[in-house]
């Protein structure tokens, strides 16, 4: 906490103005990401998450279901001692954060190691990204999206498009700089639209033939260059199921780790109660199909995934809370008469 102050008094953000705990946090993120040094420092006593092969580490909690455990620096450099490894390595860890209590928070991705002698060395097991979005609560999966996200994007990004030559990264990992021609390369998020399509009683979910059994989920597509949300709303429902949307509004976002990195950005829409034939396109969908509130009710009641019976079509869920998609099926099914 003193050399966070410190480094607040010297950037001149720790001054006599009253900032809120909030203000503070992000303010010395902001000069952690400006001044490698500081953050070089602010590692020494931060809490690192670990990665392999950007597999994060899980571990079972007391009371039942999964947590990513954090790791001290220190206690880190000496089991990196144990398996013979250089406590440089630690050097490669970004920056994803400051808790509550301004402790910083760090990402690091031990896949240069063999993933069972790290795992002999601390309690827990590397799990792959899209199991542990199922085994995680919902508290521990924006860190890990995050994490995930910045640690892939350095591990693809290694050269610069214009000189072919190997960029180098600040230390805290928010951006990297080719040194011959100066270019600097920040990690980058695809924005995707998420929507629901209703005609005033129903709402329409739609499945891919990759998403699991039974599962329907809203519209989904990526924003085309030069496009508004809105456009990306109205070409997508237009593209995938026929429809032509008549009104839309925002309800809120999600960084969506998969398959890269993408800011998920969710509407609700409404469509003209006397046009409602859909046409799927089945080059992107397998099905889609308008549901009741009570259709919705029940699939969003439904354990995920359902027990599958033999004979029977696997019924109808809906992704996990988890997932925004969850959040815009929801807010619908509340908003209809029971
Ligand atoms: N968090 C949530 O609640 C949910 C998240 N999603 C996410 O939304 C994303 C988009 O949904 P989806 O229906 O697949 O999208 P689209 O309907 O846009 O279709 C996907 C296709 O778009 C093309 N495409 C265009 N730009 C990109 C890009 N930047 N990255 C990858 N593909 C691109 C690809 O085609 P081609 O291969 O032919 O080039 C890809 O196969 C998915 O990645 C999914 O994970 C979806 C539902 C729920
Ligand atoms: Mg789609």
């Amino acid at each position: 906490m003193q050399r966070f102050n410190r480094v607040l008094r010297r950037t001149g953000i720790l001054g006599s103005r009253f900032y809120s705990s909030y203000v503070s946090r992000m303010r010395y993120l902001f000069t952690l990401k400006e001044e490698d040094e500081a953050c070089r420092k602010a590692m020494d006593s931060g809490s690192i998450y670990l990665f392999h092969k950007l597999a994060p580490l899980l571990q079972k909690a007391e009371y039942g279901g999964y947590t990513t455990p954090a790791m001290q620096a220190s206690d880190l450099k000496g089991i990196l001692g144990k398996l013979g490894q250089n406590k440089d390595l630690l050097q490669e860890s970004i920056l994803i954060g400051c808790s509550e209590s301004h402790v910083t928070q760090f990402a690091l991705d031990l896949g240069v190691l063999e993933k069972e002698s790290v795992e002999s060395q601390v309690t827990g097991k590397f799990v792959e990204l899209r199991k542990a979005f199922f085994l995680l609560n919902g508290h521990d999966l924006p860190l890990i999206s995050q994490s995930h996200a910045l640690l892939r994007w350095h591990q693809t990004h290694r050269y610069c498009s214009e000189s072919g030559q190997l960029t180098q990264r600040n230390q805290a990992g928010s951006k990297r700089v080719c040194h011959t021609n100066g270019a600097i390369y920040y990690p980058q998020m695809a924005p995707v639209v998420i929507t629901l399509v209703s005609d005033g009683s129903r709402c329409l979910l739609a499945r891919q033939a990759s998403f699991a059994k039974g599962m329907y989920s809203a519209l989904a597509g990526f924003c085309d260059v030069g496009e508004t949300v809105e456009e990306t709303v109205q070409r997508e429902v237009a593209e995938e199921v026929g429809l032509e949307v008549e009104s839309l509004w925002y309800t809120g976002s999600q960084h969506w780790p998969f398959p890269n990195s993408s800011l998920m950005v969710a509407c609700h829409a409404t469509v003209n109660p006397g046009q409602t034939q859909i046409s799927v396109n089945s080059v992107e969908l397998e099905d889609a199909r308008w549901f009741s509130a009570g259709e919705v009710r029940e699939a969003l009641e439904r354990k995920r995934p359902p027990r599958e019976r033999a004979g029977r079509a696997t019924p109808v869920w809906v992704p996990p809370r988890t997932a925004i998609a969850n959040q815009l099926i929801r807010e619908w099914a509340n908003q209809q008469p029971k």
